[in-house]
This record gives C-alpha cells, sequence and structure tokens, in this order.
C-alpha cells in the first residue's frame, strides 16, 4: 500500500497525460548525423554538449575549462576527446580507456549523451549489444560528480547516509542489476561515489548493513525488492534527492507485469514539475504501445533517440538467423546435440574463424528447461565405462542452466560459472534473455517461438555483441513451416532454412542414418532416460500451454499428438504422463482424445518406477555399424525387459513403491528407477537397461 503523502498527486497524473512536444531521433537523422558534416544536424545534436557545458564550468575542480564556442563545433566520437573537453570527470573517461579498455562511442552513447547530461528525459532505443548500459551510466555519474555535494555525507549517520540515494537504476532481472551494478562500481572507481544492490533473492539484511555503512548514491535494483525496501519505514531508504531515474529494458518494466511495482516507486521520488529529477529509458524494443505509455510517465519535452530504423530489422544483420524444422517435438533434442556437435567440430578445425561453441538454449517454459539440462548433463557414451572419470561426450562443453525456480545461489553459480566457461551450453528461460551480457556467445538456439517478436530480438542479443559475430537457430516443427516463416518475414527477420539430418529422422519409424549422428543419439538416449519421471510429468502438462501459445493456428488434437509422440519417442515413455482432468477442462482441451487423466494411474505405490520401467520409445538399438532403428521391440531393452510398469499393467516393484534403489539399468540392464514415493533422486539413475 502506498502511503496517502507518497501518492503521485492527481495533478502529476495528469502532467503526465498532458501532450507531448517530444522529438523522434530516427536512423535516417542519425546516417545523415554520422556520415555528414556534422553542422547539418538537426539542431539538438549539431551542438553536441553545448548545453551542458555552461555547467561543466562549475564542475569539479580536475576538469580542464574550455571555450564554449569552440565546443559547439566539435563532434566527439572518442571517449578520450571527451575528457579533454572537460566534458566527463578526467577519472571516469580514465576506467573507461583504461580499465575497460573502450575507446569509441557507439551511435547510442554519442546520441543520448548531451541529452542525458543536460538533465533531459530520454528514451533511447538501439540495438542489443550496443553498449547501452555505459550511455546512461556515464551521464548519471557526471552529473553526481558535477553536483559534488552528492559525495560529501562521510559525516552522516548511517540511517541519513540512506537518505542520499541519487540515482536509482531498475531493471527487470536480478542476474541484470547486479551486471548493471557491476559497471557502475567500474565506472565510479575513485570518485567516491557508493553503489548498492537492492535485488530479490536473497541478502536484504545484508544489503542493507552494506548501504547503511558506506552509504548509497547510486542505487541498482529490481521492481519488488526496490518497492519493498521503500515501503518498509524501517529502512530509512528515501527516494527524496534521487536526480536521475533509470530504467534498463524500460519496455518490459512498463509491460503489465512490473508497471504497478514502477508507479509505486516513482511516487516515493519527488515529483518532475518540482524538481530536476530526470527520467531515462534504454532499450533495444520500443513497440508503439511503449512510446505511448512513456508520453504519460515522462516530460513532455522527452527526447526519444534511435539508433535502429523502424523499416529495418531489429536484430543484426551480421548474425546470421537461421531456422532447422524438426519432424516432431522429440526431434529437438537430437538438433540441439547435431547443432553443438557441428559448432564444436568447425571449432576444432578452424579455431581461427570459428569461436569455440558456447550456447544459450532458450524454452517457452521453466519445466523444458530443467529436463533438457537434465538429459544433456546425463548424457554419456554408453560404450565407455561408467565412472566419474569418463568425460561427457560434448567434454570441453560445460552445461548450466537458469531459470526463476532455481535458488538464488545457484542461479548465481550457474550464471558466473557460464559467463567464466570457454565452452558451455546454457539451458534457460527468459530470465537471460535481456540484458544478459554474457562474454563470447556464439550461439542462440531458441526452441520454439517465443512469446512477442521483441523477446526473438533479445534472446538473438545475447550473441553478436560489441561487434562480434555469432549466429541465431530457431527450432520449428514443420506444420509451423509456412505460418511461421511467413510470421517471421513480416517482421523484418531474414530466416535462413538449414537442414539438418537429425531434424528429418523419423523417431517413429526405423531409420538409416549416418554414422556420426547415430553416435549423438546414443548419448542423447542415455541422458534423456535418466530424467527424473516428475521432471517428465512436469514438462508434459506445461508444455499444452506453452504449444498453444507458440502456434495457436495448430489444433489442439494435433497438439496432444505430437505430444504424445514425444513422450513416447523422445522420452522412451510407454504411455503420456497423465495430467488433471480439471486442468484440462480449464484450459479448452476436454474434447481432445489421447490424454491420460491422474485418475487413470495406478495407486501410488505402484507409482515408484523410474522411466526405466515404462519406457520403450524411439530410442532404441543400433547396430555395429551405426544405423539405428528406432521404433523398438518391447522387451528388446532394459526398461521394457522389467514390464511395463506403472502406465502399462501395473507390474510394479515394492522396492520401486518404497523409493529403495534396486539397481542401475545401465550396470546391470535391468532398469529400475525409483519414483513418487520418497527418493526421486533414484530416477535419475535406474531404468535403461540393455542394450545390444
Ligand atoms: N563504446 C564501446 N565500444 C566497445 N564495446 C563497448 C562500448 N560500450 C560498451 N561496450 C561493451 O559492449 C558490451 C555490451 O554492452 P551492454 O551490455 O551495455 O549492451 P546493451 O546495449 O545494453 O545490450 P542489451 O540490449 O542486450 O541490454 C559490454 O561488454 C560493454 O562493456
Amino acid at each position: 500500500m502506498i502511503p496517502a503523502t507518497r501518492r503521485a498527486p492527481a495533478a502529476l497524473r495528469a502532467f503526465y497525460f498532458a501532450a507531448s512536444s517530444s522529438r523522434t531521433i530516427t536512423r535516417p537523422v542519425l546516417r545523415h548525423h554520422v556520415l555528414s558534416a556534422p553542422t547539418r544536424c538537426i539542431p539538438s545534436i549539431a551542438r553536441p554538449f553545448s548545453s551542458v557545458y555552461s555547467r561543466l564550468q562549475q564542475a569539479s575542480a580536475d576538469e580542464p575549462p574550455r571555450p564554449e564556442a569552440e565546443e559547439q563545433k566539435k563532434e566527439f566520437t572518442k571517449f578520450e576527446e571527451l575528457k579533454q573537453a572537460g566534458i566527463v570527470s578526467p577519472k571516469v573517461i580514465d576506467t573507461i580507456t583504461g580499465r575497460m579498455n573502450i575507446h569509441t562511442m557507439t551511435d547510442v552513447q554519442r546520441l543520448t549523451l548531451n541529452h542525458c547530461l543536460d538533465g533531459s528525459d530520454v528514451i533511447a532505443q538501439a540495438r542489443t549489444g550496443t553498449g547501452k548500459t555505459l550511455a546512461f551510466l556515464m551521464p548519471v555519474v557526471q552529473r553526481l560528480l558535477r553536483n559534488g555535494d552528492a559525495i560529501n555525507d562521510s559525516r552522516r549517520g548511517s540511517r541519513s547516509k540512506l537518505d542520499n540515494i541519487r540515482a536509482l537504476i531498475i531493471s527487470p532481472t536480478r542476474e541484470l542489476a547486479e551486471q548493471i551494478a557491476a559497471e557502475a562500481r567500474k565506472v565510479t572507481q575513485g570518485t567516491g561515489l557508493q553503489v548498492q544492490t537492492a535485488v530479490g533473492g536473497t541478502q536484504r539484511r545484508q544489503h542493507l548493513m552494506q548501504m547503511q555503512q558506506y552509504g548509497c548514491h547510486i542505487l541498482v535494483g529490481t521492481p519488488g525488492r526496490v518497492t519493498d525496501l521503500i515501503s518498509d519505514n524501517t529502512t530509512g531508504i528515501r527516494l527524496d534527492n534521487i536526480e536521475t531515474f533509470v530504467l534498463d529494458e524500460a519496455d518490459r518494466l512498463l509491460d503489465i507485469g512490473f508497471a504497478p511495482a514502477i508507479a509505486e516507486i516513482q511516487s516515493y521520488m519527488p515529483e518532475p514539475t518540482k524538481s530536476t529529477r530526470q527520467t531515462l529509458m534504454f532499450s533495444a524494443t520500443v513497440p508503439k504501445s511503449v512510446v505511448s505509455l512513456v508520453r504519460q510517465t515522462l516530460r513532455p519535452d522527452f527526447k526519444f533517440i534511435r539508433t535502429v530504423d523502424p523499416e529495418e530489422a531489429p536484430t543484426h544483420a551480421r548474425i546470421p538467423q537461421h531456422v532447422v524444422f524438426g519432424r516432431g517435438l522429440q526431434n529437438q533434442i537430437p538438433i540441439i546435440m547435431e547443432i553443438a556437435h557441428n559448432a564444436m567440430e568447425a571449432h576444432k578445425k578452424d579455431p581461427v574463424n570459428n569461436m569455440p561453441f558456447k550456447a544459450i538454449v532458450y524454452f517457452g517454459s521453466t519445466a523444458e528447461v530443467s529436463l533438457t539440462y537434465e538429459a544433456f548433463s546425463k548424457m554419456r557414451d554408453p560404450e565407455k565405462p561408467r565412472s566419474i572419470f569418463t568425460p561427457h561426450p560434448l567434454d570441453p562443453c560445460r552445461i548450466f542452466q537458469m531459470h526463476g525456480k532455481l535458488a538464488q545461489a545457484q542461479r548465481t553459480r550457474e550464471s558466473q560459472g557460464f559467463r567464466n566457461a570457454q565452452s558451455a551450453i546454457m539451458f534457460s528461460s527468459d530470465v537471460t534473455a535481456r540484458g544478459m551480457d554474457f562474454p563470447n556467445v556464439s550461439h542462440v538456439i531458441q526452441v520454439g517461438l517465443p512469446r512477442a517478436s521483441d523477446d526473438y530480438v533479445h534472446r538473438i542479443g545475447r550473441t553478436g555483441r560489441a561487434g562480434k559475430s555469432g549466429e541465431g537457430w530457431l527450432i520449428l516443427n514443420n506444420d509451423e513451416r509456412r505460418d511461421i516463416m511467413q510470421r517471421m518475414r513480416g517482421s523484418g527477420i531474414n530466416l535462413i532454412e538449414k537442414p539438418l539430418v537429425a531434424g528429418d529422422l523419423d523417431m517413429t519409424q526405423g531409420a538409416q542414418i549416418p554414422g556420426h549422428v547415430a553416435r549423438l543419439l546414443k548419448f542423447v538416449e542415455v541422458g534423456v532416460k535418466s530424467v527424473p519421471y516428475n521432471v517428465k510429468d512436469a514438462t508434459y502438462a506445461a508444455m499444452f500451454g506453452v504449444l498453444a501459445q507458440q502456434n495457436p493456428n495448430r489444433s489442439k488434437q494435433a497438439q496432444v499428438d505430437m505430444m504424445n509422440e514425444l513422450a513416447k519417442f523422445g522420452w522412451g515413455m510407454q504411455e503420456p504422463p497423465a495430467v488433471s482432468r480439471n486442468l484440462i477442462q480449464r484450459i479448452g482441451f476436454g474434447s481432445v482424445t489421447g490424454i491420460r487423466f491422474e485418475e487413470q494411474r495406478q495407486p501410488a505405490r505402484f507409482e515408484g518406477r523410474g522411466d526405466g520401467g515404462r519406457g520403450r520409445g524411439g530410442f532404441g538399438d543400433r547396430d555395429r555399424d551405426g544405423r539405428q532403428g528406432f521404433r523398438r521391440g518391447e522387451g528388446r531393452d532394459g526398461e521394457s525387459s522389467r514390464g511395463p510398469g506403472v502406465f502399462g499393467g501395473g507390474q510394479g516393484d515394492a522396492f520401486d513403491a518404497l523409493g529403495v534403489e534396486a539397481g542401475d539399468g545401465a550396470r546391470g540392464g535391468r532398469g529400475r528407477g525409483f519414483g513418487r514415493s520418497s527418493d526421486r533422486s533414484g530416477g535419475n539413475r535406474g531404468g535403461y537397461g540393455r542394450r545390444s
């Protein structure tokens, strides 16, 4: 609840709605600006930094004064020039050019700097990975240094230090907030400015104590934790002195999920009409709906700066974007494996022209992330001895996962691990899709279309950052070919179709496949079958919503048929997982056939079986020269040799029901997993038996 005194007054809200006199600066102007004489630019850019210059005369003593007339003619492209011209503090520039090794400004940095410095409200749109963070951090820091009083709080008591927050930067995710804070700490090094974080998950008390001890001039946080701290009177955190409010990934923060929190945060700040507080909004995507929203939030004379021509694709032209079609959902994991294998081989053969394989793979649900992560983590070569010393088939590529259901400590570990890895795959939900600057990501692989085309742009933007190379892959189903290709072309994205062996395989039939892919499928088989039953169960349930959203044109019956094929031939289950009848009715799948309901399950004691007890689907024996037959006869491999299990006839095993580890399918060929009774972890290991 927002305290009455802090709610935005009606007059202010009316003010937000006032007609805008903002100016939009788009790419054609930029081209002109960049390519021709700067003096012929539109006025606000043609006098770069002149409007800030007079104020800079009052800046700290280490900034040399410069003649104003000369400044007006200059256009700055190098950070060093900003120092020489006295535009930005030498300390800040020395850090950027020295410690961060960044010398030339990007378009968005150059075009927004003077507006940000002179206190204007700005909304800026620039492609992913083009340095938007520095574009807002540098002026934020410079404004604080210019008004030198910000730093003089060393004699304050611990509580009063918390009402000296001068800049608040909000980002939609914890990892992004931490990343921005890390960059802000670099930029402010040696300036005396304190940067603190307020992110959800953990460490509320610790963050507060740190703020009380060291003070806080720049607070970087997520909407939830920031509202939590400012609405709690006991924290002493106040936003009365905020000079700059930054929304990174602004379009995301203004959408329905975050908008109430952002409005609440604003209600604790000085009104823009009665103060010099500025608001800066940055994103790679600024849909029309957001432009009308920001008119309500920014001052009427805000500047809209775009370095992306609305007629051009919002993704980088240098990043090839491939699409591969699979025969069914069961082809997805083999396709990812083939992409990984091909990229690793290419790097081995020609390391100069091919980056080490480092990929982020996006899915529409957390459950799919978990399942694929489990499968890839547990892949191994069944022909090699099972030991902790046996290398993973994708070695040296490391496997990570990232989604919102992980504990914060694990999120941090996974994120750091992926950041530092030379070669890795991170299976991820959209929690990493925006803003995350993982170095040297060579591939972004999207499994199915994301919710919105803007999400596609942000996901792809995790590769090809700061001028580097990279490639995008989109994995779709055959039945989406026409419809989705048309939709993508409509949004200006040029997808290049790239057939892969693993995409064309009919995994419901015996098939002749090339040796190298057959080998990969062996690894996939071990991995997929090791995924615990509860993970497959959750994934199956989640896919009702995900698939319907990804392709609303597909009939519900066709969708369920595909999901059932996946369970059988992709996950090795005899029957698809059972789902709640209520849920199915609610989501409108009531008339679809082929869905198994929970009441059809056997009593719980018979459910204590891992996948091994049930599976007999798509992965099967291979003959010696690497050809594989997919459709198996029952009883041929480990899982069915033990009987069909809970879904196939209720031959449950008391051991299973008790959750006791009774064997190891890989070793003993008898395939036994555990299930739902007490020890689910058993399902990770058991149950895949004999192979020829
Ligand atoms: N002028 C520059 N020259 C070269 N590299 C830069 C420059 N400015 C920033 N960078 C680097 O570029 C990378 C991407 O920057 P940043 O994360 O700010 O991109 P972004 O535009 O915010 O991307 P996104 O839209 O994904 O949030 C970072 O590693 C950053 O250090």
